[in-house]
C-alpha cells in the first residue's frame, strides 16, 4: 500500500541544542534503516520549508502508523498522509 506523507517540522527554538542534534541523528538513522528496508521509497525536500514529502511503501494502516509514531522527531511533527491509488495513464501499469 502506498502512501504520500508531508511531514512540517517545527522543533522548538528552546530545546537543548544537544537534544536537538541527538533526535535529528536518530531520525536520520531511523529514516536509513527504513529506506534501505524499501518501506521509506523516497524522500524530497520541500522547496524552502522545513517540511518533506515521502513515499511509503508498507502492508497496513497500522504499519505506517508504527513508523510514523516512532520517528524520533514525531513529538514536533505535524502530518498530511494521503493513500495512493494507480492512476488509469500510467503508462507503467496500461494493459
Ligand atoms: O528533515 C526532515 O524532513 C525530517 C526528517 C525526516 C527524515 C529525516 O531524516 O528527517
Amino acid at each position: 500500500m502506498l502512501y504520500a506523507v508531508k511531514m512540517d517540522v517545527a522543533i522548538p527554538r528552546d530545546l537543548d541544542p544537544e537534544v536537538r542534534a541527538e533526535t535529528v541523528a536518530r531520525e536520520k538513522a531511523y529514516s536509513h534503516e527504513l529506506q534501505r528496508g524499501g518501506e521509506w521509497v523516497h524522500i524530497w525536500r520541500m522547496v524552502g520549508q522545513y517540511s518533506n514529502l515521502s513515499i511509503f511503501d508498507v502492508a497496513s494502516n497500522e504499519r505506517l502508523h508504527e513508523i510514523l509514531w516512532n520517528l524520533p522527531l514525531f513529538p514536533y511533527m505535524t502530518m498530511e498522509i494521503t493513500p495512493l491509488a494507480q492512476h488509469p495513464s500510467d503508462i507503467a501499469v496500461e494493459s
